[in-house]
């Protein structure tokens, strides 16, 4: 049956064009395994940002994970950081991304300061981010201080993904967004709040801008897979921003390859509708409205 109703935030756009189920937390979970004195994953996770409905729809055949991150301050609103993203912006587009996607588990950032104040605090806002956009879990920033938080969301049934290293959200405390763990003592340090946050029960974790060394360990370390990005081959799977890969955004870090140029590609197809609007060669009359002869 291909027929469908509007009427919750997770009902989809579109009926699935790919065969087979959705990844859930538990089947990610049991990517990894223990062998000897580490963790393996037997094939590298493929994760994504996507931010609305039909980026999702053309992402989500190829992904195991899409990410709805607050990096759409930046790339869809222009804003400098992730600092000012709201509550608003992530249910509306968590909402948007989860109704575009079929195949890929969803998860949702928390955007800044809607976690940090209390495990209480952070259990109402995920709780809202899920019952608006239907997503299949949320994702936060921080390592052992945020363990507590980790634990609570966990027992009562709001899988989280974590995140450590170069988190951006702390981009004022951090001074910027250099690459983390160079010395040993940050290595020691970003390796603490891996464990951590593995022990009280997330389910992933993104390393961001760490060394590979740290990588490579943290990702043996620990029976939850790591996705990095900017943290080299080590971890058991990959995310980068889709407009980042895509050409699509001015500015990218050191860490993203770019496997198209959309940018220049709008840029020529823009340009040639402009000139044949001047000239007046748009519209034919192949569109446009006539009494049939
Ligand atoms: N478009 C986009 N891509 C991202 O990867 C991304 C966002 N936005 N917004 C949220 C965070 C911010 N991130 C960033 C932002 C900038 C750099 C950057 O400029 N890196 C420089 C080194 C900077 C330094 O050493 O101080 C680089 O060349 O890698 C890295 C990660 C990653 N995330
Ligand atoms: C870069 C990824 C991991 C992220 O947190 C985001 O897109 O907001
Ligand atoms: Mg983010």
């Amino acid at each position: 049956m291909s027929t469908y109703t509007l009427d919750t935030a997770t009902s989809r756009a579109t009926p699935s064009p790919v065969p087979g189920k959705r990844m859930t937390v538990p089947a990610l979970k049991g990517r990894k395994k223990a062998d000897g004195d580490r963790f393996v994953t037997e094939q590298p996770l493929v994760m994504l940002t996507a931010y609305t409905m039909r980026n999702a729809q053309l992402l989500d055949p190829h992904c195991d994970l899409l990410l709805v991150g607050d990096s759409l301050g930046q790339v869809i609103y222009g804003l400098p950081s992730t600092v000012p993203v709201t509550m608003e912006m992530m249910c509306a587009h968590g909402a948007a991304v989860v109704r575009g996607s079929w195949h890929a588990l969803v998860a949702v950032d928390m955007p800044f300061g809607s976690y940090e104040a209390s495990p209480e605090q952070a259990f109402a806002s995920a709780a809202r981010v899920m019952k608006e956009t239907g997503c299949a879990a949320v994702k936060l920033e921080g390592g052992e201080a945020m363990a507590p938080t980790v634990r609570f969301l966990t027992e009562r049934g709001i899988p989280v993904f974590a995140h450590v290293g170069l988190t951006p959200q702390a981009v004022n405390a951090l001074g910027g967004y250099g690459a983390r763990g160079r010395s040993e003592a940050e290595a020691a340090k970003i390796l603490g709040d891996a464990r951590a946050v593995a022990d009280a029960g997330a389910f992933a974790v993104v390393l961001e801008g760490v060394m590979e060394s740290l990588a490579e360990e943290i990702t043996r370390a620990v029976p939850i897979p790591t996705i990095g990005i900017g943290a080299s081959p080590q971890c058991d799977g990959q995310i980068l921003v889709t407009e980042d890969m895509l050409g699509l955004f001015e500015r990218t870090p050191r860490f993203v390859k770019r496997y198209d140029d959309l940018a220049g590609r709008i840029g020529e197809a823009v340009a040639t509708y402009a000139d044949e609007v001047r000239t007046r060669s748009f519209p034919t009359s192949d569109q446009t409205y006539r009494p049939k002869a």
